[in-house]
């Protein structure tokens, strides 16, 4: 996008820069035209101040023409006469530099042939000038036959040069020596030099002067500083955009960063949701079995044997009955929070239906474990619980052991359950001794990884009234 803007920028910069350099090569002109009708005053000058002077100047005008009649005669060293056409008065004059080119309509007549003209242009600089003294201007000057030119003279303003006299009578450095046209005061056509005494007549028709609205140089020049500046403001404008990128793809990183993070803190949760029982936040079947998985497959410390204790709230459908169904939600909550409350931090407890829930003790045998149990009945009877109930659990105890099934434990455990079901309630009944000495079960030969993958494909089902 940029780079596509970029190359039609360039584009047309460089179609403005050939155009421009090219009107300033053949256009661009400005002129300024001095005639009859130019508002400069025009006087006439002649030899008479000077030592000997003799000779008479007149202006003569007639039509468009500006005319100087001259007496010129001997006496002076150098005689002559001279039209004048003043732009200002010194220290004023006018900016000529920027002009090129003069171009002259005159015509001279006199006892020769062919009549010379002097042509000058004075130009003041307090540098060399001093006010009120008007030799002090420097004399830019040329000389040249009209007769010749009867269609207009034209010469490049450098041509003029600084007349020889005037450097002898104003020695100064030699930069100060050239052709200075930056504060003319006036144009001068005096009769030329060494010529015939007589009645002579100078006709200035036109004068002009062509040069470049803007010098050349001065114009290339600001191409340059155009293009540099453009450049500038490129650079500039590409670095505010590109920053202004970096910022909004950093924002839209920030903003999918957070979007990811809760996409996983999300999918975390729904992992978790699917763990656990909703009720109570205790693990659900499925949890249990992960869980337990994970403890065997990672077989970290020493894991067996376990105690699974089952647990069944007594006579709970009473609650429900008499009390209503948000008061038996109320102590299946409690009895949840009292149970992870009254157990180790390891210690695994899962809602496994309905008031049924399943604890497991890692690392403890049964009989250890029926302690705990006992513990734990007790604490639950003497709980305070809403509308004032007592509530009271039995408990089935169970020893699970490292390669045997967990279905056959959790079986064994829900079979002590229902046992104390049976011998009361609010008891805690262990699984019966099996024929082996010292422990209550002998473990069987089983693959403990694959007996937990068929307790979670297919937990214990078990029904007791
Ligand atoms: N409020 C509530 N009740 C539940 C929930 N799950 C199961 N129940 C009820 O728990 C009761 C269980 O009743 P039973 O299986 O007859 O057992 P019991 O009344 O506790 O009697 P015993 O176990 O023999 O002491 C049933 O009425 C179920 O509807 C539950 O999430 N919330």
């Amino acid at each position: 996008m940029h780079a596509r803007v970029l190359r039609r920028l360039l584009i047309v910069l460089l179609a403005l820069t050939g155009i421009a350099l090219l009107w300033n090569e053949f256009g661009m002109t400005t002129t300024m035209v001095i005639d009859v009708h130019s508002p400069y005053q025009v006087v006439a000058l002649d030899d008479r101040d000077n030592p000997g002077g003799r000779s008479t100047a007149s202006t003569s005008h007639a039509g468009s023409v500006l005319g100087l009649d001259c007496d010129l005669r001997t006496g002076y060293e150098w005689p002559f006469c001279e039209l004048q056409v003043e732009f200002a008065k010194a220290p004023r004059g006018i900016d000529l530099s920027r002009y090129d080119s003069l171009r002259l309509w005159v015509t001279a007549s006199g006892p020769e042939p062919q009549q010379r003209v002097r042509v000058y242009m004075r130009n003041f600089d307090a540098a060399y000038s001093k006010p009120g003294v008007a030799e002090s201007q420097k004399v830019n000057q040329l000389t040249y036959e009209p007769s010749v030119y009867p269609r207009g003279y034209e010469v490049p303003l450098s041509r003029l040069t600084v007349a020889q006299w005037w450097i002898d009578e104003h020695p100064m450095t030699l930069d100060l020596e050239a052709p200075d046209f930056r504060n003319v005061t006036g144009i001068a056509f005096s009769t030329g030099p060494r010529v015939e005494p007589g009645l002579h007549t100078i006709h200035v028709e036109r004068i002009e002067l062509t040069g470049k609205l803007i010098s050349t140089s001065t114009f290339r020049l600001g191409v340059i500083v155009a293009w540099m500046v453009s450049v500038i403001v490129w650079l500039v404008v590409d670095g505010l955009l590109k920053r202004n990128q970096l910022r909004l793809s950093a924002a839209s990183q920030h903003s999918l960063q957070r979007l990811n993070e809760s996409l996983r803190l999300e999918t975390r949760s729904l992992a978790e949701i699917a763990r656990t029982d909703p009720l109570t936040g205790a693990l659900n079947r499925k949890g249990l079995a992960d869980e337990l998985m994970r403890i065997v497959r990672l077989g970290e410390g020493q894991t067996f044997p376990m105690t699974l204790v089952f647990i069944d709230i007594d006579h709970f459908k009473r609650v429900n009955d008499t009390l209503g169904h948000d008061t038996g939600d109320q102590v299946i909550r409690g009895l949840a929070q009292l149970v992870r409350s009254a157990v180790q931090r390891d210690d695994l407890f899962a809602r496994w239906g309905g008031e049924e829930f399943l604890l497991v003790f890692r690392d403890t045998p049964g009989d250890k474990g029926r302690v705990i149990a006992e513990r734990l009945r007790e604490r639950i009877a003497t709980a305070t619980w809403p509308e004032g109930l007592h509530v009271t659990c039995s408990f089935g105890v169970a020893e699970w052991h490292r390669g045997e099934d967990l279905n056959e434990g959790i079986k064994r455990a829900d079979e002590a359950m229902y046992r104390a079901k049976q011998e009361g309630r609010d008891r805690v009944e262990i699984e019966l001794e099996d024929d082996s000495p010292g422990s209550l079960r002998s473990p069987p030969p089983r693959d403990s990884a694959g007996s937990l993958r068929a307790a979670e494909r297919s937990p214990a089902g078990h029904e007791h009234g």
